[in-house]
């Protein structure tokens, strides 16, 4: 089951991996086109009405593997409108291949008495609020015609997240959707046929450039609306927490305060005018700190606790005491991760181990990097938290699910690359799900290593990756 959001991302991630949309579109065409030979007879008209969108251009393909029967494709709109160049291209094939083709322009033009399968491609994932016309006519007119009709991907009037129906929508005999089925349809009263269309699986097993639609930002947006962090860091270590902080704003967060001991918060602040710090008293974090932390975490949306910490006894008793009194989200990184399996906690953990912290913790690891997944699925699962194993093959787990995240290079085993990630992948959490937090926290930080190792290959060091990470972050523009 796959919502139609998730489907771009996958769709985008399949591109990212070599198969183009069109592509898809093309074997969307070729298994519609199965699926019409299995209800329409040998001398039967098929008429398809299509829409201006991709779930037209599906159809469009449709037709050319449908050459044994009569086939009628007319579209709902002119075809300079259509939305997006896959589409035209297909379109324009048919044109110039002088297939039977009409452009509509006002819906009670549109003569279906010829038909003897309908084909539904006017509107599929792309839907949005109720049918306009000449859609709702059109669907009006399927819907009262005595042929069969057959949905492509969905019917036409369908949510295929929510299910809901607009007033006039398409109510099929059958429907071939693609890939996977999707939660609006499981109400529905009609055959359902799921189409493979070859999006291999590590379009959705890896992370991949289309994931970064899952990145939103409200334009209307205020002050405050992209998220709070605060870093609990600092005291053996200086340089850790400050990359985190940086790294958090560098993602957009708007507020990111650091608590330190005074011994370092002069040295922290020398690295950057945009960090607010809160300093406590002393040379490290004691359990005498923990009261006013908690006042502190309580004003943010999200702690990352651990950069720069070191792992005094004291230190680990305090952090111990956070995590334990907190309920929000917070990343876990660097020496508390240890104390963690042995932590009751309401608070929604992301530990961020490598190989090492992960056998510290009490997990398993295996070089290969499959079976690393499954090992990391079952720690999750036993610590009740998600956990993102950095390597080569960054892995991310809630037990529920899991990711892999490829990005990334040899010169990213400096020191200091994990704040980063912390910082990144907090300032993520502040805005959406702890899971997708660290899955993109993991790809985008790999991504900006990589943006940076082009121009000071296995040279470069972790402060060089601040300035790459909102470049990491932007989408790709797709048609
Ligand atoms: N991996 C896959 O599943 C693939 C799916 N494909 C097909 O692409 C469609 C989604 O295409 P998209 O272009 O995003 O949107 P639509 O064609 O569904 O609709 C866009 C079109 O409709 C107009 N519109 C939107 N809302 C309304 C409304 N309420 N009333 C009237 N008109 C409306 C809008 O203006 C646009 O013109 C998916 O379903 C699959 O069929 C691809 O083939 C790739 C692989
Ligand atoms: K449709």
């Amino acid at each position: 089951m796959i919502k139609g959001s998730e489907m771009s991302v996958v769709d985008a991630n399949a591109e990212a991996l070599g198969v183009p949309r069109k592509q898809l579109m093309e074997s969307s065409g070729n298994a519609l086109a199965d699926a019409i030979r299995e209800v329409a007879s040998a001398t039967d008209c098929i008429l398809i009405v299509a829409g201006r969108g991709n779930n037209g251009g599906d159809a469009f393909v449709t037709a050319r593997f449908l050459d044994e029967f009569d086939v009628q494709v007319r579209l709902l709109g002119r075809a300079e409108t259509i939305t997006t160049d896959i589409a035209r291209e297909n379109w324009d094939t048919l044109v110039t291949a002088e297939y039977d083709t009409a452009e509509i322009r006002d819906s009670t033009a549109l003569d279906l008495s010829d038909a003897d399968v309908l084909v539904d491609a006017m509107l599929g994932t792309g839907i949005s609020g109720n049918l306009r016309e000449p859609v709702k006519t059109a669907a009006t007119a399927m819907n009262e015609a005595d042929a069969p009709v057959l949905s492509v991907d969905v019917p036409s009037g369908l949510d295929s997240e929510t299910g809901d129906m607009a007033d006039t929508a398409v109510t099929p005999d059958h429907v071939v959707t693609f890939h996977d089925t999707k939660p609006g349809l499981a109400e529905l009263d009609a055959d359902i046929r799921v189409a493979d269309i070859g999006i291999p699986e590590a379009a959705e097993l890896f992370v991949e450039r289309g994931d970064l639609q899952r990145l939103s930002r409200r334009r209307d947006s205020h002050k405050g609306d992209h998220g709070e962090v605060l870093i609990i860091g600092g005291g053996p270590y200086t340089g850790a927490p400050a990359l985190t902080a940086q790294a958090a704003l560098r993602t957009g967060a708007d507020l990111v305060k650091v608590t330190c001991p005074t011994s370092v918060a002069h040295e922290i602040q020398g690295y950057s005018e945009n960090l607010i710090l809160y300093p406590m008293q002393g040379r490290r974090l004691q359990p005498g700190h923990v009261g006013p932390v908690m006042e502190y975490a309580r004003e943010h949306d999200v702690l990352v606790i651990g950069p720069g910490l070191g792992d005094d006894d004291e230190t680990l008793d305090a952090a111990r005491a956070i995590i334990e009194s907190y309920d929000g989200t917070a990343v876990v990184d660097a020496d508390p991760l240890q104390i963690v399996p042995e932590i009751e906690t309401e608070a929604n953990l992301i530990c961020t181990p490598h190989q090492g912290e992960l056998v510290k913790m009490g997990g398993r690891s295996s070089a290969d990097w499959q079976e690393r997944c499954d090992l990391v699925a079952d720690f999750a699962a036993d610590i009740g938290h998600t956990v993102l194993l950095k390597g080569a093959y960054d892995i991310v787990t809630d037990n529920d699910q899991h990711r892999v995240s490829r990005t990334g290079n040899a010169g990213m085993t400096v020191g200091g690359t994990g704040d980063i990630l912390a910082g990144v992948t907090g300032a993520l959490a502040a805005v959406q799900d702890p899971f997708e937090a660290a899955v993109l926290g993991a790809y985008i930080t790999g991504r900006a290593g990589d943006i940076v190792a082009d121009e000071h290959g296995n040279g470069l060091v972790a402060s060089d990756l601040l300035d790459a990470i909102p470049k990491a972050m932007e989408q790709p523009k797709t048609k």
